[in-house]
Order: structure tokens, then sequence, then C-alpha cells
């Protein structure tokens, strides 16, 4: 690509353990003032990239660019300081002998009044100047935590890797202090990696997600795309419950309860799953045993008893045993919505909303 390179690329890279590839084959980029989550389940792979990136593993392969400049491949290697990578753990604890200024300017360079000036600008930003003579441990893990954020931005590190860093938080203080966080990052222009397993947690920060699986990138793109587009089965499950329905394909059709789907390219004999998020399960009341009329948009209606209804606050989790085959799908609705088990209604489900995808065993 012609221009500025990526402020942060990675090529390729392999990590072996026990004769596993734990980080099998990684590439990606990540833009100055832009954050990507690499995010999977546990175990795929990514506090391995992430520390190789870091420089405090080091891969087995492939190859690490800092604004189109090699520091790391199997013969040459910048150490970790002189990669200009900031860093930021869950347990990445603050040093409780210093004051909070003291651990802001721990690593700066420069006089006095530089590193003070410094060390002023970050602790207002994130809103703790009036602390800076404190200890660590008078502030709660929240405050801590926009320290810890102060420190890691301090020298300002050209990127900024992060793993799980709020996690340790609750519930709602974690809201405030990722919005916090990822508004500070941005005003600094840093380009971000961070490492979740919480699909929520990147959906929220990221400007693109790198899906992990296995130590393999599956997926990659904007929150929204990698949502509303997945790429199998198990990519459209980590981000909610999905529904199933089961098939098999004849002239590059399936026929189902809801009326046939379209399977394109894919070969007669197939199995296929047909995949959807209750959300998009559409709920239509019994006319005397019939329900709403077939489109080309909505198919088949298909009757189905509720079996259980959960409230849930915002929503309501609905369970339906289906006439066709006895299986069970679930809607969720708004929480207005609570039907008795035993009531007949009627589902629908758009298609644009569903995935065809074939049936890995
Ligand atoms: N030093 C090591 N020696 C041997 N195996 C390791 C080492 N470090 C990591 N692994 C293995 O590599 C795999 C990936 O670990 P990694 O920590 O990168 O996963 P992760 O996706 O970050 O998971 P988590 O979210 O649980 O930290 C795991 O199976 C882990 O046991």
């Amino acid at each position: 690509m012609a221009g500025t390179p990526p402020r942060l690329e990675i090529r390729n890279i392999v990590r072996r353990f026990g004769g596993r590839n734990v980080v099998d084959g990684v590439s990606l980029q990540v833009q100055p003032g832009q954050v990507t989550c690499l995010l999977g389940p546990s175990g795929c792979g990514k506090s391995t990239t992430l520390r190789i990136i870091a420089g405090v593993d080091m891969q087995n392969s492939g190859e690490i660019y800092v604004d189109g400049k090699l520091v790391c491949d199997t013969i040459h290697r910048v150490p970790p300081e002189g990669r200009g990578i900031g860093l930021m753990f869950q347990d990445f604890a603050l040093f409780p002998h210093l004051t909070i200024a003291q651990n802001v300017a721990f690593g700066l360079k420069g006089s006095a009044a530089q590193k003070r000036a410094r060390v002023e600008e970050l602790l207002s930003r994130v809103g703790l100047l009036h602390y800076a003579e404190e200890h660590p441990h008078q502030l709660s893990g929240g405050e801590q935590q926009r320290v810890a954020l102060a420190r890691a931005l301090a020298p300002r590190p050209r990127i900024m890797l992060m793993d799980e860093p709020f996690s340790g938080l609750d519930n709602r203080l974690r809201d405030d202090i990722r919005d916090e966080t990822l508004a500070v990052l941005k005003e600094e222009g840093t380009a971000v990696l961070l490492v979740t397993h919480e699909p929520d947690e990147a959906m929220r920060m990221a400007d693109e997600i790198a899906l992990m699986r296995d130590g393999r990138i599956v997926q990659q793109g904007a929150p929204y795309n990698i949502y509303n587009t997945p790429v199998d089965r198990a990519a459209a499950a980590f981000f909610s419950d999905i529904n199933v329905i089961q098939g098999t394909v004849r002239g590059a059709l399936t026929e189902t309860a809801f009326g046939q789907f379209l399977a394109p390219g894919v070969p007669d004999g197939t199995e296929v799953d047909i995949v959807f998020r209750p959300q998009h399960l559409k709920i239509d009341f019994d006319r005397s045993g019939k329900g709403p009329n077939p489109t080309p948009l909505a198919g088949v209606p298909a009757r189905g008893v509720v079996e259980r209804a959960r409230f849930m606050g915002r929503e309501s989790l609905v369970e339906f045993r289906m006439d066709f085959d006895g299986s069970i799908l679930k809607a969720t609705v708004p929480s207005v919505f609570l039907p008795k088990p035993g009531t007949p209604l009627w589902l629908t489900v758009r298609r644009e909303r569903c995935f065809v995808f074939p049936r890995k065993e």
C-alpha cells in the first residue's frame, strides 16, 4: 500500500509450545488512533500474540513492524523497551510505595519540569489530579485503573497493548472506565490492540475486531459486520445465543418448516445448519389455527407452543417447542410480552437474518 505504513503490523506470527502451534499464522494491522480487539475464547492464543508483540515472548516465525520498521523477526530483535509500546494488563499493579504522581512519572524521561507537566496533563485527563500526592491503596479499583492508564500513556507510546484490562472491575464501573479509557486513547492517537474474551467489551471498544480461534484469526472486520455476517456457526454463537435449524440441500435449496432457504453453490446432499439469533424470530398470534400469510422476505410461518418464558429485565426469553419436529427455538422479545407456557404462537424469521452453513461435525 502506498502512503503511511500501519502503526503496528504483524505478519504470519507462529508460536509453538510442545509441538502445537498455539499461534498459527496470525497477521494483522492497527492504524494510529484505532482500536483493534483480539477476541476469542480462553486458550485461543490471544495473550501469547500480545506477549510476542510486547517482546516478552518470541515467535518461531513471522515478523513485527512498527511504523513500517522491522522490530522483530527470527534474526533481528529490538528489545521490549525500544519498541515504543505501552502495556496495560489487569494485574499490572501500581507501585504501592510511590505516590500517584510518582507512579505516572515512573517511565518518563526529560527534565523534572517536563515530567511534572506530563503527569499533570494525564492525571487531569483521567480526572485524578487531586489524588497526585496520595498512594494507590487510598484509591478505588476504578481509580487505580485510571492511574494505570495514565502511567502507560505517559511516555507517549506509539502502540498500547491491553490484556483484559477491565476484568477486575465490577460491571457498572467497567462500562464507565471503558468509555473514559477509549476517549483518552483516541485523544492521544495511540494504536491499540486489546485482548478480550468478552464480545460485549469488543463491540463497545473496537473499531475492528479480529475473531480468533485455535491460534488463527477466523474473521476480521468492523463490529457491525462481524456480528451481522458471521463466517460460520461458531462465529455467530460467540456473540449471542443462536437458533439452529438443520436441513439438507437439494437443487441449491433447503426445505424447512419456515419454507425454502437458498444455499447457492452448496452441493446436493450437503447437510446444513440454518443459523439465526433469538431476536430475529418474530412472533405472531394464533388465529384459529392459522398464522400470518407467507411473504417472500419472511417465508412461511411455523407454529410452536410456549415451553418456557423468562423475564430478564429489558427483554424476555421465550422458548418454543416447534410442532414440526419437537425442537426448541428461542426468541427474545420486549419484556412486556410474557406468554404463558402452553400458548400456541406462530413464528417467522426474515431471510436476511439467517445464515446457511455446511454442517461441521
Ligand atoms: N509458556 C507456555 N508454555 C506452554 N504452553 C503455553 C505457554 N504459554 C501459553 N501456553 C498455551 O498456549 C495456549 C494459548 O494461551 P494464551 O494465554 O495465549 O491464550 P488466551 O487466548 O490468551 O487465553 P486466556 O484468555 O485464557 O489467557 C494455551 O493452551 C496455553 O496453555
